[in-house]
């Protein structure tokens, strides 16, 4: 997988009529799951804090009404275009709730790897809302907002805001969080190159309620903490407990654990340098994982 600076998203300036937004990379501190609804998805309680890192959305105006979708970036082979796109869903559903509304011209530069659990689609989509709005000065209600990204995927109401939130419900219910000492605190991504299906691996949890999650500090998140979809996501990338492994053998680690359905995985430092030395060990020992030094956005 190719490596990608933090600094990578904000490479290209912004010209002139054109507007960016950053898809901030989601991060599940914590995912307890607690019981599998009768309409198919997962009630859950979450702990979710967003990154620097993110992929990068420009756009500018099109009189015709047409959307356009461009993509490059280290990740952007990898994903077509086409109406199936997050950005594209996005950009219809905005225009069909308005009726009438201008075009776009989008480009979308690919940081975060794909179907990999730091809801990279989700956070695009989010991303191309916030962005069409400005563009199109067409700002949406609050509740019909819910309304249109809940129908994109359940994680895309909290990747609006990007703030720290306890989310729950199947990801439309949204409690910001005060996480004080969390705010920048420097965060390791590893993934190991394995694409996972969000539905298979809700589809192999055990279905036993371990407990709900308290919304204390960081000490708390660390000790009674979990993500129970780490056991399934394991069971179809064994990787995953390689990688966690890994992490647990770094100087000055504060947690690491596995982010939404895998394979990503992230890491908790005090200090940067104690992150970087981490990363150049598991870029040395694990030619092909993607390794991403960033941080905990700040509210
Ligand atoms: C697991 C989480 C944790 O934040 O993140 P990711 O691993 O995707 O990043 C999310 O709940 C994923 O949200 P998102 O990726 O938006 O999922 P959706 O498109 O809504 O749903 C994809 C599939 O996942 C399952 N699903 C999703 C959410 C949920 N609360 N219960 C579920 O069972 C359903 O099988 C659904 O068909
Ligand atoms: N712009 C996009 N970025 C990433 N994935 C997208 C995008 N548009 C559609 N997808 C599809 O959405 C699925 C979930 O992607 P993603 O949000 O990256 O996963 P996760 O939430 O597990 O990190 C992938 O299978 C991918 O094909």
């Amino acid at each position: 997988m190719p490596h990608v600076e933090a600094e990578h998203a904000a490479a290209r300036p912004v010209e002139a009529g054109e507007l960016v937004e950053t898809a901030f990379a989601k991060i599940n501190l914590a995912l307890h799951v607690r019981e599998r609804r009768a309409d198919g998805y997962h009630a859950l309680e979450s702990l979710f804090v967003f990154t620097e890192l993110g992929d990068r959305l420009t756009g500018r105006i099109r009189a015709d009404g047409e959307i356009r979708l461009e993509m490059d970036g280290p990740f952007g082979p990898l994903l077509d275009g086409g109406p199936d796109n997050l950005v594209i869903r996005a950009a219809r559903a905005l225009q069909d709730h308005l009726g009438d509304s201008p075009g776009a011209d989008l480009r979308l530069t690919k940081v975060l790897p794909v179907a990999s659990g730091i809801g990279g689609g989700s956070a695009d989509a989010a991303a191309a809302l916030r962005l069409l709005m400005r563009l199109w000065n067409a700002p949406v209600a609050p509740q019909l907002l819910e309304r249109i990204t809940l129908s994109l995927g359940s994680d895309v109401p909290a990747c609006i805001g990007s703030i720290p939130q306890m989310v729950r419900g199947r990801g439309e219910i949204l409690q910001p969080q005060a996480m004080e000492g969390l705010s920048a605190m420097p965060i390791l991504l590893v993934n190991p190159g394995v694409a996972l299906s969000t539905a298979q691996v809700f589809g192999g949890w055990d279905r036993r309620d371990r407990g709900p999650l308290a919304a204390g500090g960081l000490e708390q998140l660390i000790s009674d903490g979990r993500n129970d979809l780490e056991p399934p996501a394991m069971a179809a990338a064994p990787v995953i407990a390689d990688v966690l492994a890994a992490l647990k053998t770094c100087a000055g680690l504060r947690l690491a654990r596995m982010s939404g359905s895998g394979a990503t995985c992230f890491a908790l430092f005090d200090t940067d340098r104690q992150m970087a030395e981490a990363a150049a060990a598991l870029r040395a020992a694990r030619n092909g994982w993607w390794v991403a030094e960033t941080r905990i956005r700040a509210a």
